[in-house]
């Protein structure tokens, strides 16, 4: 065993124990292999077991141990890696611990290549034995799985596109005990499901009645007319498309027994919660439903009488509600700022009184997931959780680069960071009644595993993407702060590309300076982080050194930095961006005579606006662009009401301004050849602005190429269709390495990235 195998799937345990099982557990804790037992109990034929885990789950290597020394070898070569490999990945999200702490749920997502979508399986862990049972599997969406409040079932929706959606609940012991893998399109292992309601269209999740004997769920019915009318300023979302009529039902569904509807009403919901004795359930909703804003307030509904009650009447948004034990408040993130760069925080609401109290006044970073990487498909789970003494609340936060899980006491404001202090980015997080945390982590050259905390120890409970890992040259990111404009320190991340030989993970120094390309996030509210990225390593893989930057405007750093890019668009943030450039270029890292810039979204502006400002890039890849402030105004989804607070300027009221900070008033200026790609449904930034800015690069004979992606959203690049999401980075790998060419060239002196 030479490090060359990740994960041993035992088929027979019994049979491994005639051979000496604690040899084989020690050899493998050694070398940090994970081990799966399919079948603890009797000694079956052997071939079941075994052909169904191995030839069905590529995920995992199968040594049949009963043949000892027959074990597969994994080749020890690794390769460059490539924008394909997203169908090598995967995703785990929505971690669940059973009350007992004995079991953890787990959603793990994989792409179906040949059919061009995702495949969800439902993962059940005996954390002790690391038995896991793949209890569900297949094209459909699976979500929210939860364990009732005893640990004994475990409930989750399955949404079957044309049959609807539906709630699966069955035993967790008779689960977990599963040896058989049923990795059959959208079956459910054996019989042990109950299909216990079914709706066209259920709300995001879930929750358990205290007293675990029935389901809180919520049905959402929505109408479309052909033709459509809008007396409002507001009338499409990104995502959802033109707006709806919408109704929501909420429902007690009884594990025996009929469900039963308790409470209706014209309007869709956010997020929902179940008081801790089970008469109430609170939930949010959109203020100003028509008005675009995104304002939302709490309100509670009694579950025997459906009578109503509002709860808040807040300035800003409100998610994630959660009750605190006692039942007398809720904590949420959200923020009171008019702002458009208003940055969520940690709430609390008195029940009675309904004032809200920010629990972290002084600690000015984003509460919740905000960058988790671009593998996923789904977003991060960032739901506050209370301590079950009610005295203090966990939830995660991202502090410049890293996000991490924390806890706070109610009163006094001094968040502790529990996982550690590596440059990691945690996307999903649960906590046990014993205070146990599990979640979900990767780094910028690990991708997501789950872990365990657990008495102040960390422990990685999965492998699941290690065999992968082993297989290809991963990119490391160098931290560097360097000075912006007005000295502002700015924090950034330098990543070479990994030496070809076939043990090292590090750059080489001879090798450098490398063709950069230069990555620019989007929002401008938005903020890199330390989540695994498969964009950057792509572009390594490809030979190119990836610099990407958060300049002000950027979360995580305070609001005050956040606002800095108010009315400022192209201007010091454009400074931050490219004194980065500067500093790589002049170190020896770059070669600046081979720059590219790509940026999606506000990275499109900044990417579009660039070129518009200098000649020293030589290749541009903007994506899913803002170039043009005014037309943007009346045609994005968050154009009227978001876009006046970072311009500062209205298009009838400030046409000029606009005009002066969109990148298609200089297009005349560009000679960098310049690739565009747009998702043609996109409504956050309308196809429209990509076709402005490349029918003028044409008009003026600039070399261009336009990249049109049907159907798909803003966010097609990590929700959308598989083949589009890795015909997206091919293309970019393509561009760069046609324009800046990856050959090496002269050498210059290096200091340390
Ligand atoms: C608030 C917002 O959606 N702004 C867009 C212009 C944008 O840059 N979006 C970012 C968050 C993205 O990456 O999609």
């Amino acid at each position: 065993m030479q490090d060359e195998v990740g994960r041993y799937v035992i088929t027979h345990k019994d049979r491994l124990l005639r051979l000496g099982a604690d040899l084989v557990f020690a050899i493998c804790e050694d070398k940090q292999a994970e081990v799966v037992i399919l079948n603890q109990g009797e000694d079956t034929q052997r071939e079941s077991g075994f052909e169904e885990a191995g030839i069905q789950h590529q995920n995992y290597l199968c040594v049949d141990l009963s043949k000892f020394g027959g074990t597969e070898k994994r080749m020890t070569e690794t390769r460059a890696i490539q924008p394909s490999d997203l169908y090598q990945l995967r995703a785990l999200a929505e971690p669940q611990m059973s009350a007992d702490g004995r079991f953890t749920a787990l959603v793990v997502i994989a792409v179906d290549k040949e059919q061009d979508g995702y495949i969800y399986e439902l993962h059940l862990m005996d954390i002790q034995s690391g038995h896991v049972s793949i209890i569900s599997s297949g094209a459909n969406k699976l979500r929210s799985p939860r364990f009732s409040p005893d640990g004994g079932q475990l409930a989750f929706i399955v949404s079957q596109e044309e049959h609807g959606e539906h709630v699966y609940v069955g035993e967790t012991s008779s689960l977990s005990a599963l040896s058989n893998w049923t990795l059959n399109e959208g079956t459910l292992a054996g019989a042990k499901f109950k299909d216990l309601f079914t709706k066209r269209k259920l709300a995001a999740e879930l929750s358990w009645f205290p007293d675990g004997t029935s389901l809180l769920l919520a049905q959402v019915s929505s109408t479309l007319p052909d033709v459509k009318e809008y007396a409002n300023v507001y009338f499409k979302t990104d995502g959802t498309g033109l707006l709806r009529q919408v109704e929501t039902q909420f429902w007690l569904v009884p594990l025996e027994g009929e469900p039963r509807q308790f409470y209706k009403q014209q309007s869709g919901i956010g997020t929902m919660a179940v008081s801790p004795n089970g008469s109430e359930i609170a939930f949010t909703v959109q203020k100003f439903p028509g008005k675009g804003s995104w304002e939302a307030d709490i309100q509670l509904v009694n579950v025997e009488s459906g009578t109503v009650r509002p709860l808040t009447d807040s300035n800003g948004p409100i998610r994630a509600i959660s009750y605190a034990p006692t039942g007398n408040s809720l904590v949420w993130l959200g923020h009171q700022s008019a702002a458009s760069y208003g940055t969520e925080s940690l709430w609390m609401t008195d029940l009675v009184s309904g004032q809200s109290r920010a629990l972290l006044p002084q600690f000015d970073r984003p509460i919740g997931v905000i960058q988790k990487g671009d593998v996923s498909p789904v977003s991060g789970t960032d739901r506050p959780v209370f301590s079950t003494d009610g005295q203090s609340v966990y939830f995660v936060a991202q502090d410049g680069g890293p996000t991490h899980v924390y806890k706070v006491g109610l009163d006094d404001g001094t968040p502790v960071r529990l996982t550690g202090d590596a440059q990691r980015c945690v996307s999903h997080f649960s906590v046990s009644t014993a205070g146990d945390v599990l979640f979900v982590s990767s780094t910028p050259d690990k991708p997501e595993e789950l872990y365990l905390l657990r008495g102040g120890i960390e422990e990685q409970l999965t492998g699941i993407n290690q065999a992968f890992c082993k297989q290809v040259r991963l990119a490391q990111a160098s931290r560097m702060v360097f000075q912006g404009a007005d000295n502002w320190p700015i924090e950034g991340w330098l990543m070479l590309p990994p030496a070809n030989t076939s043990t090292a993970n590090t750059a080489t120094a001879q090798d450098a300076p490398y063709p950069l390309v230069l990555v620019v996030h989007g929002g401008p509210h938005g903020a890199f982080g330390c989540g695994f990225t498969l964009k950057h390593q792509a572009l390594c893989g490809s030979g190119f050194a990836v610099l990407y930057v958060n300049p002000r405007g950027s979360q995580a750093y305070g609001t005050d930095f956040a606002a800095a890019v108010i009315g400022d668009w192209g201007g010091k943030d454009y400074i931050d961006i490219m004194n980065a450039v500067d500093k790589v270029v002049a170190d020896g890292w770059a070669d600046g005579a081979r720059l590219g810039v790509t940026g999606y979204s506000y990275g499109g502006f900044m990417t579009t606006w660039i070129i518009g400002h200098t000649d020293r890039f030589q290749a541009a890849a903007p994506g899913g662009c803002v170039s043009n402030l005014i037309s943007f105004q009346g045609t994005s989804d968050i154009g009227k009401h978001w876009g006046p607070k970072e311009h500062l300027a209205n298009v009838y009221d400030g046409f000029e301004t606009l005009w002066a900070r969109s990148p298609i008033a200089y297009v005349k200026n560009v000679n960098t050849p310049t690739l565009l790609y747009h998702a043609e449904g996109d409504d956050r930034c309308p196809i429209g602005q990509s076709e402005e800015f490349y029918t003028a690069l044409r008009d003026l004979g600039t070399e261009a190429v336009f990249v049109r992606y049907p159907g798909g959203s803003h966010s097609y690049g990590t929700t959308g269709k598989p083949s589009y999401r890795v015909d997206t980075q091919e293309r970019l790998n393509r561009w760069f390495r046609e324009k800046l060419g990856s050959t090496k060239s002269t050498v210059s002196s290096k200091k340390s990235p």
